[in-house]
C-alpha cells in the first residue's frame, strides 16, 4: 500500500541549525499517527515542512506517492492537508460559527456543508452550545475543539495536529485525545505531534514504556531504526534536537508510535 503521507529522509536548517536529520515517517490511510518529542526537538518543524512553510534542505514529502516537496500550501491544502495549528490560532473576534464555516472556505457543496456541520456539532455538542460567541471567550479546551472541528469541516485526506492537548487541564487531555481517536476511527487519517506523551498513550493500550524508552533513550531508537525493522509500536525517529546533536537524550528525541487501526483504541 502507499503511504498517504511520507517523510523521507529530510534534513531541515534554520541557518546553520539543524532540526530534522534523516527524518522519515510513513503514514497510511486510515492510521493514527503520534511523534512525541520534548522541547525543540522538531516537531512543529515537521508539521512546517508537511505544509511546505519550511523548505527542507534534502529529502522528500510524498502525499499518496506525488513529490510535494516543492508545493505551495494552497496546494497542499488543496490536496486535502488539513491543520489543527499549535495553540489553535481561531480567530478570536469572530464567533464560533464563523470560525468554523473558514474550514469549508474550499468548499463548494453549501448544502453538504451544513449537514457536515451539523454532524459536526453532534461529534462536539459543546461547540454545537456555543456558536454565537466569540470564539475568544471560549475555554482552551473548548477553542481546541472548535480548532478541531473547523478542521474536519475541510474533509481531511490527512488532519495534521501540532500539540492538541498544550496547555489544557488533565481532563480536557482525556476529552481531546478521545475525540482525536474517535475521528480516526470514523475515517479520517490523522497525524499528529506531542510532547506529552504520558497523555497520549495512557488508557489507550498502547505500550508506555516503549514510549518513555524511546523519548528518552535515543539509542533504543536508533538501533531498531538502524537495523531496519521498526517494530509493531515504533515506525521512526528523528536525529538530534536541533541544538545538540551529541546529547539528543538529554534535549529530547522524537519518535512516533503507530496505533493499529482499529485493534488498539
Ligand atoms: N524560525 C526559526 N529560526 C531559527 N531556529 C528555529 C526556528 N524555528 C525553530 N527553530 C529551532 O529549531 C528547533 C526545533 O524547533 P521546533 O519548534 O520544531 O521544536 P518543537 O519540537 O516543536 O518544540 P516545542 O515542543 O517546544 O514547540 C529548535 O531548536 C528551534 O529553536
Amino acid at each position: 500500500m502507499t503511504a498517504v503521507l511520507r517523510l523521507e529522509n529530510v534534513n531541515t536548517f534554520y541557518g546553520a541549525v539543524q532540526a530534522h536529520f534523516d527524518l522519515c515517517l510513513d503514514i497510511y490511510p486510515g492510521e493514527i499517527i503520534c511523534l512525541l518529542g520534548g522541547n525543540a526537538s522538531g516537531k512543529s518543524t515537521a508539521m512546517k515542512v508537511i505544509f511546505g512553510l519550511v523548505r527542507p534542505r534534502s529529502g522528500r514529502v510524498l502525499l499518496a506517492g506525488e513529490d510535494a516537496t516543492q508545493w505551495g500550501t494552497p496546494q497542499l491544502v488543496a490536496w486535502g492537508l488539513r491543520s489543527v495549528p499549535e495553540a489553535r490560532r481561531l480567530f478570536p473576534f469572530m464567533t464560533v460559527r464563523e470560525n468554523l464555516l473558514l474550514g469549508a472556505y474550499l468548499r463548494k457543496d453549501r448544502r453538504q456543508v451544513a449537514e457536515d456541520l451539523e454532524r459536526l456539532l453532534d461529534l462536539f455538542p459543546r461547540v454545537g452550545e456555543r456558536l454565537n460567541q466569540a470564539a475568544g471567550t471560549l475555554s482552551g479546551g473548548e477553542q481546541q475543539m472548535v480548532a478541531m472541528a473547523r478542521a474536519l469541516l475541510g474533509k481531511p485526506r490527512v488532519l495534521c495536529m501540532d500539540e492538541p492537548t498544550m496547555g489544557l487541564s488533565p481532563l480536557w487531555v482525556d476529552r481531546v485525545l478521545e475525540l482525536v481517536q474517535t475521528i480516526n476511527r470514523q475515517g479520517t487519517t490523522v497525524f499528529m505531534v506531542e510532547q506529552n506523551a504520558r497523555a497520549a498513550l495512557q488508557g489507550r493500550r498502547i505500550p508506555i514504556r516503549s514510549a518513555t524508552g524511546a523519548l528518552t533513550g535515543w539509542k533504543w531508537c536508533s538501533r531498531r531504526l538502524r537495523k531496519g525493522r521498526p517494530a509493531s509500536a515504533t515506525a521512526m525517529a528523528f536525529g538530534a534536537s536541533a541544538s545538540s546533536r551529541s546529547a539528543p537524550a538529554a534535549r529530547g528525541t522524537a519518535c512516533s508510535f503507530r496505533c493499529p487501526t482499529g485493534s488498539s483504541r
